[in-house]
């Protein structure tokens, strides 16, 4: 297994909200550096610690407090101590002048000189590198190089691409790299690497948190659109569903919300909400002549939440059927449209959304205990190719591969019209994230949004009162 740096990101954020803290985590990552230099050199050597000014120069601080006492350590830092860009990495910094260790700071790249040092520590850059190395970072690389002294890299040779492994320019020619939690994918193949364990939780990665939201900023630069058109099938025996679900893709930031329901209804689904784009098709229920018009809607649309609202009228699973059959984009699957998911086949990439009920009645498991079912829900996901919702008090989300739990929510959300709002927030993040991720960060907003409303007002939830809390339960605090 390996981590992408904007994964490492988010799980260190998720172990935060578990209170372990990243200042935690770095006294960890120094500890295995120092580790790591103790088997290359012997007592009394000396180690020159170079430091650029984010994370990765702070777990080289922590290294070379650690190193102090047994070997002769100097620190380098790479510009001025006020402009280190995280407080932690700061902190680590003043401990090292406030413990009087030899720590200089450099100003320019000609003021660098590592002298003749035994062992380079290499904390120039790490997974937070953008680019070529600019200076002075760049002349630190090369000073590491030309240094006849074995180097130590921390997290990843500075100047590659923890990702892709990548040189732009120059990069940290690295006797040993020391690597944080997981392996980065930059770095496979490679025979120098030792995986460090710094102590992050099981949790942070099982349990969706505030760190799966990181991926949810938006770039300035946006266009209307860029967030997503989700077109909503829905209603006919009920209106309030195909309504709940589209207002909460608008508010969970898609674009545009359209309303595909019988014209019988239209009039009242647009009458909730001057927002939603109702598209009507005759009668009084879904059947499959309408079909084809809505496979040639759909293909505009980023897109497709297919059941809030439909029904259960044989007829209408019948266009279910037929929908998801000829249809090849993305598609949330939910309440009555989930029965025809085992037995159709699609190109479709679908995301169901079922409560334990309905995954019983899809040929799912029924287990009581959210671990033992996580297991199945990952079987029964990879069987069917679907990524999976399954709802509960954890929620487990699977899409075979991997398979996460989420933990907001509460009793409240039994009521009406929740299942609605989740499955509208799955097809507006849908449209922006890959399936698992998406359905990951819909369950945890749509649970948040529960409790910050339970928190104001207690119990007595509206499924409506969801969809005013969903924005913040997104993008709120981080
Ligand atoms: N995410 C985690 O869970 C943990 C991360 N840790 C460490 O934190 C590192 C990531 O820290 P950061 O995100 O602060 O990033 P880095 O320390 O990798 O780099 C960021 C710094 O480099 C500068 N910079 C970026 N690109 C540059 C370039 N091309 N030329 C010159 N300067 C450049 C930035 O302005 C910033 O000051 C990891 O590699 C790891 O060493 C550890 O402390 C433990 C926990
Ligand atoms: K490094």
């Amino acid at each position: 297994m390996t981590i992408t740096a904007a994964r490492m990101a988010a799980v260190d954020r998720n172990a935060a909200a578990l209170d372990v803290s990243t200042k935690q985590l770095m006294e960890s990552s120094g500890h295995a550096l120092a580790r790591a230099v103790r088997d290359v050199a012997a007592p009394g050597d000396s180690v020159a610690v170079v430091a650029g000014r984010g994370n990765n120069g702070g777990d080289a601080f922590v290294a070379a407090r650690f190193l102090d006492a047994d070997f002769d350590v100097s620190v380098s830092l790479l510009g001025r101590p006020e402009t280190i860009t995280t407080d932690i990495a700061r902190e680590n910094w003043d401990a090292l002048r406030a413990a009087e260790v030899d720590a200089e700071r450099v100003l320019d790249s000609t003021a660098l000189d590592l002298g003749d040092p035994d062992v380079v520590l290499d904390g120039v850059l790490g997974t937070g590198v953008t680019g070529a190395p600019r200076e002075p970072e760049r002349s630190a690389i090369v000073a590491a190089n030309e240094a006849d002294a074995a180097v130590v890299s921390v997290d990843v040779p500075s100047g590659m691409d923890a990702d892709t492994g990548d040189v732009a320019d120059v990069a940290v020619d690295a006797d040993r790299v020391v690597t944080f939690h997981d392996l980065k994918p930059g770095l496979v193949g490679r025979d120098d690497v030792t995986v460090a364990d710094i102590g992050i939780p099981d949790a942070a990665e099982t349990f969706v948190g505030p760190g799966d939201l990181l991926s949810l900023e938006r770039d300035p630069t946006a266009h209307k659109g860029d967030f997503g058109r989700v077109m909503v099938i829905g209603g006919g025996p009920y209106t309030g569903a195909p309504a709940l679900c589209a207002q909460a893709a608008l508010r969970a930031g898609a674009d545009l919300a359209y309303v595909a329901c019988p014209a019988a209804i239209a009039g009242e689904v647009q009458g909730y909400a001057a927002d939603l784009i109702v598209e009507s098709y005759e009668g009084e229920r879904l059947r499959p002549r309408h079909v084809d018009d809505l496979l040639a809607a759909a293909a505009d649309r980023d897109v497709v939440v297919i059941g809030p609202g439909l029904g259960g009228a044989t007829d209408t699973l019948d266009a279910v059927r037929d929908f998801l059959a000829g249809y090849d984009g993305t598609a949330v699957v939910d309440a009555d449209a989930l029965q025809v998911v085992p037995e159709v086949e699609t190109d479709a990439t679908l995301v169901c959304t079922p409560h334990q009920g309905e995954l019983v009645k899809m040929g799912g498991p029924r287990v009581d205990d959210w671990e033992e079912r996580a297991a199945l829900v990952a079987e029964f996901a990879a069987d069917l190719d679907v990524t999976l919702v399954v709802k509960g008090a954890y929620d487990v989300v699977s899409d075979g591969e991997t398979t996460r739990a989420n933990r907001t929510g509460n009793p409240g959300m039994t009521v009406g019209g929740t299942g609605d709002v989740l499955a509208g927030i799955t097809g507006a993040m849908a449209s922006t994230q890959e399936p698992a991720q998406a359905a990951a960060i819909a369950a945890y907003a749509n649970g948040a949004a529960g409790d910050a409303v339970v928190d104001e007002q207690g119990y007595g939830l509206l499924a409506s009162d969801l969809l005013g809390a969903i924005p913040t339960a997104l993008w709120g605090e981080r």
